[in-house]
């Protein structure tokens, strides 16, 4: 069996309350797949859903429809424990971190796995320096998380996530607080990752024009629907000029980019 993500018949959104009937879809009739040791990329305009999908595919709102399944197991029958342990999940949330340093705050990525002592083995400890390492937080990794910057919480928060060794890592809007060669580092990064470890990344972001260069496939929702391929089939078949152009705004195939309309 092909490990991956699998969406069928899934729809997304909001029980409104007592007063309105029925809920709020923001999404539905979601089939699309990413598979283990890719990125693919969650795009889509203001408003579209992005983090209502990637919040209910990890449990944190309930689908109003279908199965998301993780290699064949469908996520939100996974017991508590187990999911922590299969899944790792960054959000756009502030984190309130106390007096903990970056290097604690990484290390919470352990919890699932801790044992009575609550003390980290030497594998484990080796582990964290790694990730830190490999994120280029290790120069600030004893400060506290409170202190850093934007960025370097974003890049602590990754590592957190690394930490867990998930099989399946889902990041909303990772790239935001980054400056533009962290943000191309972090898709790199990211495809690495992913193709090394087998893990499934799915991550949502506004960079369309470097998600369309780094990742390997991508979910497109718009307009309550998910559509899903490569960039190129994405970008062949018109879908992503037809989300995201404005009457300002062309997207150039050729070249992947968006640009003025000159007149
Ligand atoms: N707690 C909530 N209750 C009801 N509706 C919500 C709630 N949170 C978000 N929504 C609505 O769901 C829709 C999708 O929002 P969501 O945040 O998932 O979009 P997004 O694609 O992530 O947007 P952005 O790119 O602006 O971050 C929006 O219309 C939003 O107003």
């Amino acid at each position: 069996m092909d490990r991956l993500l699998s969406l069928s018949g899934v729809a997304v959104g909001y029980r409104q309350h007592r007063l309105r009937t029925g809920p709020a879809i923001i999404a539905d009739g979601i089939g699309v797949d990413a598979r283990a040791g890719t990125v693919t990329a969650l795009l889509g305009p203001n408003g579209a859903g992005k983090s209502t999908l990637l919040r209910s595919i990890v449990g944190l709102q309930p689908l109003l429809a279908g199965r998301a399944t993780l290699n064949g197991q469908a996520i939100d029958h996974l017991p508590a424990p187990v999911r922590a342990r299969r899944l790792a999940v960054v959000l756009t949330d502030r984190v309130d971190a106390g007096l903990l340093t970056a290097r604690e705050v990484a290390q919470l990525g352990r919890h699932p796995y801790a044992r009575l002592t609550g003390r980290l083995s030497a594998r484990e400890r080796d582990l964290v320096d790694g990730v830190l390492h490999r994120l280029h937080a290790h120069p600030w990794a004893d400060r506290r998380f409170a202190e850093l910057s934007d960025g370097q919480r974003q890049r602590v928060l990754l590592a957190r996530a690394l930490i867990t060794e998930p099989e399946l890592l889902i990041l909303d809007e990772p790239t935001s607080f980054l400056d533009v060669g962290a943000r191309v580092e972090l898709m790199i990064l990211l495809r690495e990752l992913a193709a090394e470890q087998g893990l499934i990344v799915v991550v949502s972001t506004h960079e369309v024009e470097l998600a369309l260069r780094t990742a390997d496939a991508a979910w497109l929702i718009d307009d309550g629907t998910v559509r899903s391929g490569t960039p190129e089939e994405l970008i062949t078949s018109g879908a992503i000029a037809g989300v995201f152009e404005t009457p300002a705004a062309r997207f150039d195939p050729e070249t992947r980019t968006f640009g003025p309309v000159i007149s």
